[in-house]
């Protein structure tokens, strides 16, 4: 996160770390007891090895109490996600066993209306993801709060040039943007969570690339079917 500010502790109690051997990769949010949703894309450098994932935590390296690591028995990325392309960029995880909920650890509802979030509506983004154009890695949770920008004003020729389908949403990123290691972390919205942080163009901070999320509604018919298969 970059411009943001270190969140209050335990604010947003429904924060994964995505982690291969003990190091942060990605965010991602519980969804369900059983569930975090993340980024596709975050597979792209992990060469087949399966994530673990952090819940309840604030401080990557100091003990807290409720922050538990667990393993990931099925991770699915969904059947249009690639590597050419923000497309459908989103990975369902499924924990080995039902998380342990208390007050640091609570599932985070999301959108499913498929309607557009309104264009200036001040959204809450949050993650462990680099807070210097130096690529420094912090330690405790960042978040900040960003205006949602209209798709068409996303999708002009001197921004993300058509390329924002109606399964996405940006926010401005004029200096506070997301950034890498924020990617699959929920943009949270009037306390719901309507899209997922893509990482886009691979720039952050420059006004002329908004942010840009997968919206969460277009895929609830896949959430359901995935989580529904597996159950049990
Ligand atoms: C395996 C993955 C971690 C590879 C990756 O994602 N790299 C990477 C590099 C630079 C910026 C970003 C990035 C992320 C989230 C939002 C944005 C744009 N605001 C950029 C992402």
């Amino acid at each position: 996160i970059l411009g943001g500010r270190k969140a209050d502790p335990h604010v947003m109690p429904y924060m994964a770390s995505l982690q291969l051997d003990g190091q942060h990769v990605c965010g991602g949010f519980l969804i369900a007891e059983q569930w975090v949703l993340s980024a596709a894309h975050c597979t792209e450098e992990t060469d087949g090895k399966i994530f673990q994932v952090l819940l309840g935590a604030h401080s990557l390296t100091k003990p807290e109490p409720h922050k538990r690591l667990y393993r990931v028995r099925a991770q699915i990325p969904h059947p249009g996600s690639n590597i050419h392309n923000n497309k459908d960029d989103l990975l369902l995880l499924q924990l080995e066993e039902k998380a342990e909920l208390n007050e640091h650890v609570q599932v985070l509802p999301f959108q499913r209306e498929d309607r557009d979030v309104a264009a200036d509506t001040v959204c809450k983004v949050a993650g462990w993801g680099t807070t210097s154009h130096s690529g420094h890695r912090p330690d405790e949770l960042h978040s900040l709060e960003r205006p949602v920008i209209s798709r068409d004003v996303c999708n002009h020729r001197t921004r993300h040039d058509h390329t924002i389908t109606e399964k996405m949403m940006c926010t401005d990123s004029r200096k506070k943007d997301t950034c890498k290691g924020d990617s699959g972390g929920p943009l949270v919205c009037n306390g719901v969570a309507e899209g997922v942080v893509t990482a886009g163009s691979r720039v952050c901070g420059n006004y002329k690339k908004p942010a840009i999320y997968t919206r969460i509604a277009p895929y609830v018919a896949w959430i359901d079917s995935v989580m529904a298969s597996a159950a049990g």
